[in-house]
């Protein structure tokens, strides 16, 4: 907490002093249509490649097209009410997780978990866990998840081609400037692109083809194959924005997602996108979780509230007379814009997206650059395919993390009477933190998204039951350790350690309860309908005989603390 905090400010005072800087000038920014587009783009945004449309194998398009439309038109793509800089904010576009079964990803305070993807060797997997061979969503959805799983695939071996490509590549030119240029013609690669693309090739002989449902843990780029493990669908419809932000810094235009790094992912993989700008939808039953309302929309960038001006031209717009005409045209398109990350002096780069069009952020662009999204006029959805740091992400492991926990809980076999095993210090930590981990990151996250999992895959239901249940053990080992700590005649000798330990566990757990309690209870939560509205889960009154502690632990907390003063 207190770090984030921290970093948080540090930011905050680095963007003032830029804007300060900047003043009430743009920064120029470069499109196709201006000279010197290409170079900017080889010299400063190297890790960024652009794949043209119809580049998938065949068929891959239309069948992901019409995935991406039924995750929108069953209602799965949603606005999520997200935490920036402490304050509560629907994200404008809307969005749904889809990847390995058990995964999730966080990003700006909120837990997202995965719609199972489906795939051949895998069928077991995209069953419903704990719930034997019966199917976690309707045969309609599985197809639309094994698209997407399959685009993750044409884009696991696609980007790997194109890394490999890149680093012989520079192998090769260093190579080259070691042993002059002369050997290197002799070769007969005249052409950069030709050189390439028989790289690129040759590249994708050798690579990996066996990735996939492999449930490994994913690596890095720079070793093994790339392994994308979700992907995060975004799905927006300016038609239905009223307002979206201008782009402070250079006057790109409005925003579909503000200024930002990808988080969480595993340091230096790739980002894979696609993009789809689609036909207008003419249904009015579209998914549309609240009402907008002023100043409640985030595109979730680094961006201060500081709003620039929004002069629309561009500085360095070049002076041939159809640039401008270009310029417009572009406009009209999506766009993906890109910075160098705290650096007003490189001109930023927009990208217009064709329907169909890939890009990929590789190397070290996503630590280096921030990137955000321009609105074109259509809707348009996109596929971003990441290879998400889940060590502590996954089911697998807040399950081992509560066996582990729940290893020290007694039951006497005889009497059904329940302690302690071990009363050793870090033990006693070790279960409190579990304990405050599965109640915050899992149970709280899960049900802050209200019941919207459920009403179409019921993946998470059971697993989530589990932990509940779980949980609820971890309450009870709570109460046991209260016990001994206020137990007077109790000789142990480290007490008053126990009683610290114990306040300081529950000072956090009671701080995040209403933290949770806060955000189940804002004005934008409101605004939600029941089947999408936060659920406050666990909650309980203090006469719920199930329930060994009470929800509010203010009374609790006086007790140990005044104990302390008394030792
Ligand atoms: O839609 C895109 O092209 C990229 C979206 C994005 O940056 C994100 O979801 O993090
Ligand atoms: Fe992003």
């Amino acid at each position: 907490m207190k770090r984030s905090d921290d970093s948080e400010r540090e930011k905050r005072r680095k963007r003032r002093r830029l804007l300060q800087e900047l003043g009430e000038q743009k920064i120029p920014f470069l499109s196709p249509s201006d000279p010197g587009f290409q170079q900017l783009w080889d010299t400063s945004y190297s890790g960024l490649m652009l794949r043209r449309s119809g580049s998938l194998p065949p068929g891959l398009d239309e069948r992901v097209q019409s995935a991406l439309s039924t995750l929108r038109d069953r209602g799965c793509l949603l606005r999520d009410l997200v935490r920036v800089r402490e304050r509560d904010v629907f994200t404008a576009v809307s969005r749904a997780l889809v990847g390995q079964p058990g995964c999730t990803y966080r990003y700006l305070d909120t837990r997202l978990f995965t719609i199972p993807w489906h795939c051949e060797e895998d069928e077991g997997l995209g069953r419903n866990e704990g719930h034997g061979d019966k199917p976690c969503c309707d045969a309609g959805l599985r197809a639309a998840c094994k698209a997407l799983w399959e685009l993750n695939q044409f884009f696991c071996s696609d980007v790997q081609q194109h890394q490999n490509a890149r680093a012989s590549k520079r192998k090769r030119s260093e190579a080259e400037e070691e042993e002059g240029e002369e050997k290197a013609k002799s070769e007969g690669c005249s052409e950069d692109r030709t050189c390439e693309e028989k790289e690129e090739r040759k590249a994708g002989e050798d690579s990996d083809s066996g990735q996939g449902c492999s449930r490994s843990s994913p690596h890095s780029s720079k070793s093994g194959p790339i392994r994308f493990n979700i992907t995060l669908i975004n799905y927006m419809d300016p038609a239905s924005m009223s307002q979206l932000k201008e782009e402070p810094y250079y006057g790109m235009g409005k925003m579909a997602v503000g200024w930002h790094h990808d988080e969480n992912l595993v340091p230096l993989s790739p980002v894979a996108v696609y993009s789809y700008s689609c036909p207008r939808e003419t249904k009015t039953e579209a998914v549309k979780p609240a009402e907008e309302k002023e100043g409640q929309t985030s595109n979730e960038g680094e961006k201060g509230d500081e709003e620039g001006g929004s002069r629309e031209e561009e500085e360095e717009a070049g002076d041939e007379g159809t640039s401008k005409e270009e310029g417009e045209k572009e406009k009209a398109c999506w766009r993906v814009g890109l910075k160098v990350a705290w650096d007003i002096h490189t001109p930023g780069l927009a990208l217009p997206l064709q329907s169909g069009d890939c890009y990929y952020m590789t190397d070290d662009l996503n630590r280096t650059h921030q990137h955000c999204v321009l609105a074109g006029d259509t809707a348009r959805f996109s596929s971003t395919h990441r290879v998400a740091q889940c060590i502590t992400g996954t089911l697998e492991y807040i399950q081992k993390r509560c066996s582990e926990a729940l290893e020290n809980l007694h039951t006497d076999p005889e009497t059904g009477a329940k302690s302690l095993r071990s009363l050793l210090l870090s033990t006693l930590q070790h279960i409190e933190d579990i304990h405050n981990e599965v109640e915050f990151e899992w149970l709280r996250q899960y049900w802050f998204q209200g019941r919207r999992y459920a009403r179409f895959c019921s993946w998470w239901s059971k697993p989530m039951e589990r932990l509940e249940t779980d949980w609820k053990q971890m309450e009870r080992m709570t109460e046991l350790l209260l016990a001994v700590v206020e137990d007077e005649s109790n000789v142990q000798e480290n007490r008053q350690e126990m009683a610290e330990t114990l306040l300081n566990a529950l000072s956090d757990r009671q701080q995040h309860r209403q933290t949770w309690r806060d955000r189940c209870q804002s004005s934008l939560a409101q605004t939600l309908p029941p089947e999408e509205a936060p659920v406050d889960r666990p909650y309980w009154t203090s006469d719920d005989p199930e329930m060994p502690l009470p929800f509010d632990l203010s009374d609790i907390i006086s007790r140990v603390e005044s104990l302390l003063w008394r030792m």
